[in-house]
């Protein structure tokens, strides 16, 4: 009998669309499935990990960095291999892009694996419904992960009325492959069965195969040809491959102008000064995520998950273990950002210890607060 291969799913989209929050309801709602999952953090604290961590047995983390620009690809087999051994008993394995990988590279990098017990499973690209039109204006490429999608996953459709949603939904349609579904969801409340039995299509895997050593050598003979004929001082006008976007220096990866920020406190913020840092975040600065802990009485006990996607700002209360003092750990991905400017005014939002905080200080940070 054939031997079963584990598919292995790319989950893919935007900064902020709602990947890990897709991820967490599959886990949530597998059922007897066993899902292995790999997160990969844009930045150098794992955020991502960390809000998946506790839902999930298996699951290995690749932090700082996207992995979609590795150039040694062993760390990712050899997460996949030791997901994929039998004592596992994986039945999917689900791989977290970091919102500003290159899917098409992700993709490369699992049908190059040389391990036979995972296949190719799909990509699934989130999108944020809200944001999309904005992000698709500053990120052009978009259309091309959209372009590789097997399933398209239209999210956060509760902050978008119906008609909008119809007009996203046929522009998505247009983008994508023809006959690629879009479904919508709120919270990635996406049904399961949608990514775990889909196998990949043929003609999808030949589109994107690893490239092989003849592909090299004839773009490298259309390389020089161009040189020679004047096409560009690199040869690769605006043609150039994504498989060589860094190495040419084009910088067409969409994190190449990206900046992350890390932040990290023992102690806990002083509310007010660190909305009035949130409210006047600079206009680059898309998305923020991580744990706050606030100085103000009523609240010392309270661990605070922070998010910010674009224009948006959400605080979800989550009530610290006994006994547990934990830091505020933040990431802050945006471009053209200063990154000393944005670590310095989180410097300044520190409470300090001879501060009295009452509890009404809390006000501003609970109108953006949930649950
Ligand atoms: N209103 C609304 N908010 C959502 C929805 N899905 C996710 N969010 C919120 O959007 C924010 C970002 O969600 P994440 O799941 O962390 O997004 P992500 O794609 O993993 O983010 P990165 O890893 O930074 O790229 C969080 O505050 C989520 O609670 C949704 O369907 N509706």
């Amino acid at each position: 009998m054939a031997k079963r291969q584990i598919p292995v799913i790319v989950l893919a989209g935007f900064l902020g669309s709602g990947k890990t929050t897709l991820l967490n309801h599959l886990l949530s709602r597998s059922g007897g499935s066993r899902i292995g999952v790999v997160v990969n953090d844009f930045g150098s604290i794992e955020i991502d990990a960390m809000s998946v961590a506790g839902q999930v047995d298996s699951m290995v983390s690749l932090g700082n960095g996207c992995l979609c620009c590795a150039v040694d690809t062993s760390e990712l087999d050899g997460f996949l291999d030791r997901l994929a051994r039998p004592a596992a008993r994986i039945d999917v394995i689900v791989i977290e892009a970091s919102g500003l990988a290159e899917p098409q590279e992700l993709i490369r990098m699992i049908l190059a694996s040389d391990n036979t017990s995972i296949v190719y499973g799909g990509l699934v690209e989130v999108v944020d419904a809200a944001e999309f039109a904005g992000t698709r204006a500053r990120h052009p490429e978009i259309d091309r992960h959209l372009a590789l999608a097997d399933l398209v996953v239209l999210n956060k459709a509760d902050r978008v009325p119906e008609d909008a949603r119809r007009a996203l939904r046929e522009e998505l349609g247009r983008i994508g492959r023809p006959g690629t579904p879009v479904v919508e969801a709120s919270y990635g409340r996406v049904d399961p069965e949608l990514l775990f039995d889909r196998k990949p299509r043929e003609e999808d895997t030949a589109a994107i195969r690893q490239l092989s050593f003849e592909d090299l050598v004839r773009e490298e003979r259309e390389r020089a040809d161009a040189r020679e004929h004047g096409h560009g001082a690199d040869g690769h006008g605006d043609g150039c491959t994504d498989g060589c976007a860094d190495a040419c220096g084009h910088g067409a990866h969409l994190h190449a102008a990206y900046d992350s920020v890390a932040f990290t406190a023992d102690g806990p913020m002083d509310p007010r000064r660190l909305m009035d840092f949130l409210d006047n975040r600079p206009d680059g600065l898309y998305r923020i995520k991580g744990y706050v802990r606030f100085g103000a009485a009523g609240h010392r006990r309270t661990r605070y998950e922070v998010h910010a996607v674009g224009d948006f700002l959400r605080f979800y209360a989550t009530p610290a273990a006994r006994g547990e003092d934990g830091p505020t750990e933040l990431v802050l991905i945006g471009t053209g950002i200063d990154p000393e400017a944005l670590r310095s005014g989180l410097e300044a939002c520190r409470h300090l210890a001879e501060e009295d905080a009452e509890e009404h200080t809390m006000w501003g940070v609970l109108r953006y607060a949930q649950g």
